[in-house]
Order: C-alpha cells, then structure tokens, then sequence
C-alpha cells in the first residue's frame, strides 16, 4: 500500500495541463488506487484517464472534496476564486501560483495546507517541485505530498512561504526561457540566411543537447561561460556582445517582474 494508505484523494482541475500530469502518474505508480480517486473537472472523463475506465468522475468539486481526505488544487487561481470548498480537517495540496495558505485557509476552512510549485516537466515525469507545509502539517502528511510529487519527479521542502514566489518564476516556468532563447536563436539563424532545416537543427542542437552537459553540475555555468570567454575565439565574441546588450539584466528584470507579478495575485 501507498503512503496515503486507505484515503481518499480529490484531484480538482484532473484534466487541466498539471492535472493531467498527475493523475495518471498517481495511478500509474500505486501512489494511489483508482477506487481512491475522484477526479474531477467541468467536462467528464478525459482521453488521459483511458487506461482506467472505472474511474470517479466529478464535475462539481464541492462534491469531490466534500468525498476525500487529500484535497489537490491545481485549477486557476480565478477559477479557485469562485469555488466554495469545504476542506476543514483535510490536507489541501495546492498548485496555485499567488495564492497564499493564509487564502485557501480563509477560503476552505483547511488548516493543513502544502503549496507546492510544479511545472510543465511533470508531463514527463521530471518536474521539480519545491513546497511550503503550513504547522499544522503533520510528518504523515509530509509523506503524503512528498509521494504525490514524487509520481512527476523530484521534489524540496521549502522553510518560508515567500520563497514561493521565486520558485514560481524560475522551475515554475518549466521550458518557457529555454522557449524564449530558442525562438531568439531561430531567428537570428534565419536573419542570417540559414535554410531552414539547418536553423532548426542546429538550434536544437544548441538548445537540447546543454542539458546533457551541464546536469547534475549547474553550479559550474559560471566558471564555463568564463572558459568561453577565457578561449578568445568566436563563441567569446558572441558571448561578450550578449552581456554587452544587457543579457543579465533582461534575466534579471524577467525574474523581478514574475515576482512582481506573483505578489500582485496575492493581494488581488
Ligand atoms: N501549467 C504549469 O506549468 C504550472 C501551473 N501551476 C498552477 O497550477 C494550477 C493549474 O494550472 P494548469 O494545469 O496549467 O491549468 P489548466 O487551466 O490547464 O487546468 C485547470 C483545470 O481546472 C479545471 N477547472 C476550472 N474550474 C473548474 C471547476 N469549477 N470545476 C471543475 N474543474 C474546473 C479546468 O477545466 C481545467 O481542466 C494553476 O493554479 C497554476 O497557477 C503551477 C506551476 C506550473
Ligand atoms: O505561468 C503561470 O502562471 C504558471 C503558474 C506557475 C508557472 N506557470
């Protein structure tokens, strides 16, 4: 038997782009029987779910929650907005970028709350989920949830809620700036008269194959950008001229503007 042994788990937003992650994760792994799930979403069973027919299916998440002991929000922060939920003496696992525990307790009558920050990787099993327990969390709990991220990669406890904010904006984006720098070398390829095949080739190559190189060892970008750098030769020249342009401070004005933006939702 799982970790969360004998509960019962409402999956709210089951078929949205994190749910649908982590339902048949859930259900694949063991982390939860299917009978012990009820998923529930506006428009019924979901192509994703195929593999278990059976499946409780819920299209008013009141009920859904009102039916469970674990209680996982991954809808819309608006869309959370406009549900009355009941999760006193419930845990609440909560995906919501900007809402606070302090909300959903408000909100839920929940006193157990977990924030954890996916992303997009989870559809591929390799997200990374940092996550804030509020007290009353107890140490079973804690295995709950860890279980839980665990079905879609790996997983942190975080000490302060707004450090929330941040993981929001960096794992929380998932591939979005790896996007951004790839969509800026494809036409900069095509700008310079590239065909096409070769552009996307070799910006995939770019792009795709860096993870490989540098896993397991991020702290070294440091040291080999200044290798590049230290090399003299082309890629240095590319390099300077990107740093020249202001590169790190158009990271640094993303990264402070999604924040901006996170804390902003929290007082909406
Ligand atoms: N997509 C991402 O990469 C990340 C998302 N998040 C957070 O996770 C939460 C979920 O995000 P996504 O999966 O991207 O959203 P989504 O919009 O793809 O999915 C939300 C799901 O909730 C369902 N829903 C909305 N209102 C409902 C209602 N009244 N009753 C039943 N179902 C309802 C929708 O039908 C939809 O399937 C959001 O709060 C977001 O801030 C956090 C980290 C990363
Ligand atoms: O862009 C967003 O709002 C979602 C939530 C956190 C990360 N991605």
């Amino acid at each position: 038997m799982s970790d969360i042994g004998q509960d019962r788990v409402a999956l709210i937003g089951a078929s949205g782009w994190l749910g649908r992650a982590f339902g048949p994760a859930m259900l694949r792994q063991g982390v939860v029987a299917p009978g012990h799930l009820i998923a529930a979403n506006r428009s019924g069973a979901h192509p994703a779910y195929d593999d278990w027919p059976d499946l409780e299916w819920s299209t008013d998440p009141a009920v859904a929650a009102g039916r469970a002991d674990i209680v996982i929000l991954s809808v819309l922060p608006q869309d959370f907005r406009q549900m009355a939920l009941d999760c006193r003496d419930r845990l609440v696992l909560s995906f919501m970028a900007g809402v606070s525990c302090a909300e959903i307790a408000d909100s839920t009558g929940a006193e157990r709350i977990v924030r954890a920050l996916p992303n997009a990787a989870a559809g591929i099993g390799r997200s990374y989920s940092p996550w804030f327990p509020t007290p009353d969390v107890t140490a079973r709990d804690r295995d709950i949830v860890a279980a839980i991220l665990s079905s879609v990669g790996d997983a942190d406890a975080l000490p302060r809620e707004e450090d929330l904010a941040a993981a929001t904006i960096l794992s929380g984006a998932g591939p979005a700036y790896a996007a951004l720098l790839a969509d800026a070398l494809l036409q900069a390829a095509r700008d310079h008269g590239l065909p096409e095949d070769i552009a996307r080739k070799s910006v995939e190559a770019m792009i795709c194959d860096a993870p490989a190189m540098m896993a397991g060892q991020i702290e070294g970008a440091t040291q080999l950008v200044a290798d590049y750098i230290d090399y003299g030769g082309t890629t240095a020249a590319a390099l300077s001229a990107a740093q020249d342009a202001g590169f790190q401070d158009a990271v640094r004005a993303a990264v402070t503007a999604g924040i901006d933006r996170v804390n902003a939702m929290s007082r909406e």
